[in-house]
């Protein structure tokens, strides 16, 4: 299988990063969203993340020129039809997933593979839901795209061996490492990750300790790069509160039941550091801790 044309679906913090990283490696990359506005910003942020490189001399200017590029955006889903692989990497919630796939179909060559970079939901049922479920996978990238060695792959019940060894290939020749999961309710990284974050939640909501301490806690009493609260913003809120919905009903567990805390930051509107606010205010100089 030969890959020289990857589509990406969803232009939000995942989608820039892994448009990124494939235009860095020499792929054409078709990046689309429903909005021109969440594109244009895509584009800033590759522009940015690239000039930082420059600055560090990891990267040339002409490089910089180069890989910019190779990525085209569009609000048609049609223009990814040429892809060989298309990435969804779109909102946290499965309808949403689910209406991409099938509206992306008709435009789609029969090798394409499909591959979704959810971070909870069923690879089986998502590629189930296709007209290639044996073409169909689960490429889970990790935040920050650009920095993150990680890429999680998941096989559904019906992935073929083929497009699972094409996949292995292709996480190489980006300069990834993978790790290989089976498809049960956030894989591996999320099913440890995220109810570790959402257990910090209880301990705010509980009054075990303030932003700032558990926070202070985690990175300095077990060596995390960021506290937890701090992680939660950087994912996102609204995906924490998403996975540990897929976590409670998929394995059907009260212990992976939301904080009611996460929830209500949520339903706020205060998701994190992509809109300035959740755990902390990011609006000002310095975060400041709501709490
Ligand atoms: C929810 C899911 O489904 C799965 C997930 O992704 S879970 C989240 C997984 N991610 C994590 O756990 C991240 C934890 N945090 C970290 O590892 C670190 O805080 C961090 C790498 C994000 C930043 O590290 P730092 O040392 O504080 O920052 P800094 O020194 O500024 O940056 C280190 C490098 O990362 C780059 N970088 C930092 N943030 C970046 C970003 N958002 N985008 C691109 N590059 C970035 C910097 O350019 C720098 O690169 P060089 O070394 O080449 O110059
Ligand atoms: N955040 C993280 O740390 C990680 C997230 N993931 C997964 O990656 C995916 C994206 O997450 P993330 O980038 O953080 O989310 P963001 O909210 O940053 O971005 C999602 C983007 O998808 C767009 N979108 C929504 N519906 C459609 C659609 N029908 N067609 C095209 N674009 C659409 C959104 O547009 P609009 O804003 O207009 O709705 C938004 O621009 C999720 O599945 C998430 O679970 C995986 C690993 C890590």
């Amino acid at each position: 299988m030969t890959f020289q044309t990857i589509g990406v679906i969803g232009a939000g913090q995942m989608g820039n990063g892994i448009a990124q990283v494939f235009a860095a490696s020499g792929f054409d990359v078709r990046l689309n969203d429903l909005s021109g506005e969440a594109l244009e910003g895509a584009v800033a942020r590759i522009s940015k993340n690239l000039d930082r490189l420059v600055a560090r001399g990891k990267a040339t200017d002409d490089e910089k020129a180069a890989i910019m590029s190779r990525i085209g955006t569009t609000t048609d889903l049609g223009d990814l039809g040429e892809s060989d692989l298309v990435i969804e990497a779109a909102t946290e919630r499965e309808d949403i997933k689910s209406r991409i796939f099938s509206d992306l179909q008709p435009s789609l060559q029969p090798h394409t593979i499909l591959a979704s970079n959810t971070s909870s939901i069923s690879i089986t049922r998502l590629g189930a839901g296709t007209d290639r479920p044996e073409r169909f996978i689960g490429l889970h990238f990790m935040n920050p795209v650009p920095v993150m060695k990680l890429v999680e792959l998941i096989r559904g019940i019906n992935t073929s061996e083929e497009t699972y060894r094409a996949m292995l290939g292709l996480i190489e020749r980006i300069g990834k490492i993978s790790a290989s999961a089976e498809d049960y309710p956030a894989f591996i990284v999320n099913r440890v990750l995220i109810p570790m974050i959402n257990e910090a939640v209880y301990a705010l909501y509980e009054g075990v300790g303030n932003v700032a301490s558990i926070d202070a806690a985690m990175k300095l009493g077990a060596n995390h790069p960021m506290g937890p609260l701090e992680l939660g913003d950087f994912i996102g809120l609204d995906t924490c509160l998403a996975i540990m919905n897929v976590l409670h009903d998929g394995m059907a567990d009260t212990k992976y039941r939301p904080c009611p805390l996460l929830t209500k930051y949520v339903e706020a509107g205060w998701l994190g550091r992509k809109v300035g606010r959740g755990f902390y205010d990011y609006r000002g100089e310095t975060p400041v801790p709501t709490r």
